[in-house]
């Protein structure tokens, strides 16, 4: 893995309803993330966060499809280059979120460096709404689509260009709450998807393994968009969206140092910690311990 590490912040919250999310950079860079890396003998650059503008007033009470969208539009554009900017220097860009939106940036930075972007969408949800299937007009049910090109302008062309990623180079794990028209998005394009029901048929390690051969055989660059609602609400319960019958601790864990082994993890972002939600900081801990196997934490 690139020894080198540059940690972008994203404060974003204007893809959701629940206030706190905006925290998450700060919860989990406070539970030692910085540390935890330093100690692997990485070379960490620290950006700080990325500053996101307020919607007025006017503008909260309007009921439109896409809550917040120049707000989070405008945001997406400075993440995507700062990120591009830190690929070019050759390094590793993690982003910590903030809400999902953020994924619509952190793409249109990487995706730019690689013909066949892998994504390991790792969330109980798809993600792949758009502003006429969404059931909520958030944002962050959204960015998987964007990226794949589908859904308004202004969120699937920042940077300028799309899609990001094209669908047989995506891996969806953990899903088990998808929105009519997510189903037959999946269906339509064949998008590869575990939900819980492949996890507890096969096991996670059966999972993670295929998922890296088939991702291997495929793709130049592999980015990790995990979510921390991938996991169950019992042990990351710091979260908007949280779903019953999550990933566990523990399969988390192994997926993150399968990932480590494999050694094919070109850029990765957490995102959706909630420290007003949380419970003493539990799922920015989760995260950070995750981010420690991502980055071959090892016992012996
Ligand atoms: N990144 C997330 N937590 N997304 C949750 C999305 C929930 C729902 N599918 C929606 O589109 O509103
Ligand atoms: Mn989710
Ligand atoms: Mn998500």
């Amino acid at each position: 893995m690139n020894e080198n590490i540059s940690i972008i912040g994203v404060p974003m919250d204007l893809g959701q309803c629940r206030r706190g999310v905006d925290m998450g950079p700060s919860a989990i860079r406070y539970a030692g993330v910085i540390e935890r890396l330093e100690q692997l003998k990485y070379d960490i650059d620290d950006l700080g966060d990325i500053s996101i503008s307020r919607p007025d007033r006017k503008q909260r009470e309007q009921k439109n499809k896409l809550r917040n969208l120049p707000q989070v539009a405008e945001a997406n554009e400075e993440l995507g280059k700062m990120v591009d900017e830190e690929i070019k220097k050759q390094r590793f860009p993690l982003i910590l979120g903030g809400d999902h939106s953020i994924a619509i940036g952190s793409l249109a930075g990487i995706s730019k460096h690689y013909e066949n972007l892998g994504v390991i969408w790792y969330d109980a949800h798809g993600d792949l709404n758009s502003d006429k299937t969404s059931p909520s007009g958030n944002i962050h049910g959204m960015p998987l689509a964007a990226n794949l090109g589908v859904g308004i302008e202004r969120l699937t062309h920042i940077l300028g260009y799309s899609p990001k990623i094209k669908p047989e180079n995506v891996v969806i794990i953990g899903a088990r709450c998808l929105d009519p028209g997510e189903k037959d998005y999946i269906r339509d394009l064949g998008i590869k998807v575990y939900t819980m029901h492949e996890i507890d048929l096969m096991g996670l390690p059966k999972v993670m393994a295929e998922t890296i051969d088939y991702l291997e055989a495929r793709t130049d660059g592999l980015h990790l968009s995990l979510d921390l609602d991938g996991l169950d609400p019992s042990e990351a319960p710091g979260v908007g969206t949280p779903v019953i019958g999550g990933l566990t601790y523990r399969e988390s864990h192994l997926a993150m140092e399968m990932l480590a082994e494999s050694n094919l993890l070109t850029s990765a972002e957490f995102v959706e910690v909630n420290p007003i939600l949380d419970d003493k900081n539990k799922t920015a801990s989760v995260a950070v311990g995750l981010i420690g196997s991502l980055f071959g934490e090892k016992l012996k």
